[in-house]
């Protein structure tokens, strides 16, 4: 337990009593956590330290991702903190004017949740549970025609299973032909839609960011294109993928409500999320709410890369709590097409908790597999990263946009944090600093030739997302600002680029999504809160072809033994529900 010192460090909360403020001291709660219970508390009139020490772990555990906070839990979670006894703690809770009027604390079992996430994970689990229960139907005959006979199994019975279902959760890891089966389905169902003689198949793509739903739209275009059967590719001709955000309907008075809601539902007869890993629970219920009753819903996803950034692990509890159930299957694809043997086994290795084979995996020799191990690794990144930054800054002096933005894709340098001798913010330095050093003149500007950026919002006017890439490419002259968007590069004045980050590193967080043909993965210490199972297999499956670790053994092994955890009700819920 680390103790924080100075009263006038930001994390401490003047004022505090008791043992709300001995674990402000102690760093376990943070002074937002303190601030929000205060005030609640004040505003409920409710003096009992015990309720407000409930407050701030309820809004200490959404700050973490978690939906809820186990009370029985906490003991196990740091034994050196003098927990409350968890009846008497719950007897408190219970006993409070803010568990009714108004509702701000919910008491379920021995989860406490702040009412707002209570209310959206009981609607969660009721509206997928509605739309759970119905039969199983034949085997359509279009199956053979819109995958090829052999190696597409897996795929054929995820899309006979999403076919029967309302509501299907199609998982697999990177390049297991998730996209292939989707573009099937939907060919599948509009087929059916047109033999039933009913209207045109209303289908919305949708993802969690702007970059996400572009490469959707891209992968299932090509997927369609793939489609033998020409019938069946024009059925699904001209279809568009958007952010969740977008198909719900941002409001500009509101960012909590959508135009789409249970009153004013969604048009479409299917809805195909993908990267639905990345959904945070407010915004499935959101978009649960939004559905038709009779659409079809198809979450397509990896549970095991990074959660959301906001609170919850819908996808992961889904796969969990639907697995249980008789009522629905989860479609799981397990072959990945992508990527080699090595960096697959890797891969599983990490996501299964195998740390001794995921380091023995590293060590082995394998040319996509190679493990830097070291607590020092400058040396090992500047070999890297220079001369791939030389490369770009040479095709951006020569206007070569297209070689810059394939250097792009064909490395990249993932970093835990943001800040910190690890993070992202002094790598980016660092390469800059190096190659500054090897030029006569400085990089002075923050725009040079072969900068990589990173755009970190969307802009639709400019046809631009957050997570897109490009390089800063000479031309006549002058600099421009080259983004890879995702129907060819995009060639725009530097200026008019606002929102961009230079990206000799990106943090995993925001590699999400995205591949590089290799990739590097700089390690955090041991310590790093940031070190997780799920951001290790995150990392290690952005590479197409191979992936460099490097750090040292201890923190391969605390990244695997350490699966991330989120706190919620939701899979209890849905194996328990209905
Ligand atoms: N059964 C199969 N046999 C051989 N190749 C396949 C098969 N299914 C898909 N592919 C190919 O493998 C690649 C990955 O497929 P796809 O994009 O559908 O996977 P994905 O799971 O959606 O990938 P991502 O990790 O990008 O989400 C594509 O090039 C696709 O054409």
């Amino acid at each position: 337990m680390s103790v924080v010192e100075d009263p006038h460090d930001v994390r401490i909360a003047v004022g505090a009593t008791g043992l709300l403020r001995d674990l402000n001291r102690a760093g376990v709660l943070d002074a937002v956590d303190l601030h929000v219970a205060a005030r609640v508390t004040t505003l409920a009139h409710d003096e009992d330290p015990l309720v407000a020490l409930a407050v701030a772990v309820a809004v200490r555990a959404v700050r973490g991702g978690s939906v809820c906070v186990r009370l029985d839990g906490l003991v196990a979670e740091d034994d050196e903190v003098a927990w409350p006894d968890p009846a008497t703690w719950r007897a408190a809770i219970a006993a409070s004017p803010l568990t009714r009027d108004p509702e701000v604390l919910h008491l379920e079992d021995d989860r406490l949740y702040l009412d707002r996430y209570w209310r959206e994970e009981v609607q969660v689990c009721t509206d997928v549970l509605a739309r759970a229960s119905t039969g199983r139907v034949e085997r359509p005959e279009g199956l053979d025609r819109v995958f090829p006979l052999t190696g597409y199994d897996e795929q054929r019975d995820a899309a006979a299973l999403a076919l029967a279902q309302p509501t299907t959760v199609l998982t697999g890891g990177p390049g297991t032909g998730k996209t292939t089966a989707v573009a099937g389905l939907l060919a599948l169902l509009a087929e059916q839609a047109e033999q039933q003689g009913a209207p045109r198949l209303r289908i919305a793509l949708a993802a969690p960011t702007g970059k996400a739903a572009a490469r959707l739209q891209q992968a299932v275009e090509k997927e369609v294109g793939n489609l033998r059967d020409e019938a069946d590719r024009g059925r699904l001709a001209g279809l568009r993928a958007m952010t969740l955000h977008r198909l719900l309907g941002t409001r500009p008075d509101t960012s909590a409500r959508f135009r789409h809601h249970r009153d004013n539902r969604l048009p479409h007869d299917v809805v195909v999320v993908d990267e639905a890993s990345m959904v945070s629970l407010t915004m499935m219920a959101r978009l649960l709410e939004a559905l038709r009753p009779d659409a079809r819903l198809v979450l397509v996803g990896d549970p095991d890369q990074l959660a959301s950034v906001e609170a919850g692990a819908v996808l992961a509890d889904l796969v969990d709590g639907l697995g249980a159930r008789r009522d629905v299957e989860v479609a799981a694809l397990a072959t990945s097409h992508r990527f080699g043997e090595a960096i697959g086994a890797l891969a599983a290795a990490v996501r299964d908790g195998r740390a001794d084979d995921a380091v023995a995996l590293l060590r082995q020799g394998d040319p996509h597999v190679v493990f830097e191990e070291t607590e020092d690794p400058g040396p090992v990144l500047r070999d890297v990263l220079l001369p791939r930054a030389r490369q770009l800054r040479l095709a951006g002096l020569d206007g070569a946009a297209d070689e810059a933005l394939a250097l792009l894709d064909g490395h990249r340098l993932l970093c835990a944090h943001r800040d910190g001798p690890h993070g992202v913010h002094h790598w980016n330095h660092q390469v800059e600093r190096w190659l500054s050093e090897e030029l006569t003149e400085g990089l002075w500007s923050a725009w040079y030739p072969g900068r990589p950026f990173l755009v970190t919002a969307n802009d639709y006017g400019l046809g631009i997302y957050n997570g897109d890439t490009g390089a800063a490419v000479l031309r006549r002259g002058v600099l421009r600002a080259v983004v890879a968007g995702v129907t060819g590069p995009l060639d725009l004045a530097t200026s008019r680029v606002s929102d961009v980050e230079t990206m000799h590193a990106m943090t995993i967080h925001k590699s999400q999504g995205s591949q590089a043909g290799e990739v590097t993965v700089l390690l955090p210490d041991v310590e790093s809160r940031l070190l997780t199972r799920e951001l290790l297999y995150t990392a290690i499956t952005r590479a197409q072809d191979r992936v460099r670790v490097v750090g040292s053994e201890a923190s391969v092994r605390a990244a695997v033994d350490r699966p991330v955890g989120r706190a919620s009700g939701l899979r209890e819920r849905l194996r328990e529900g209905g």
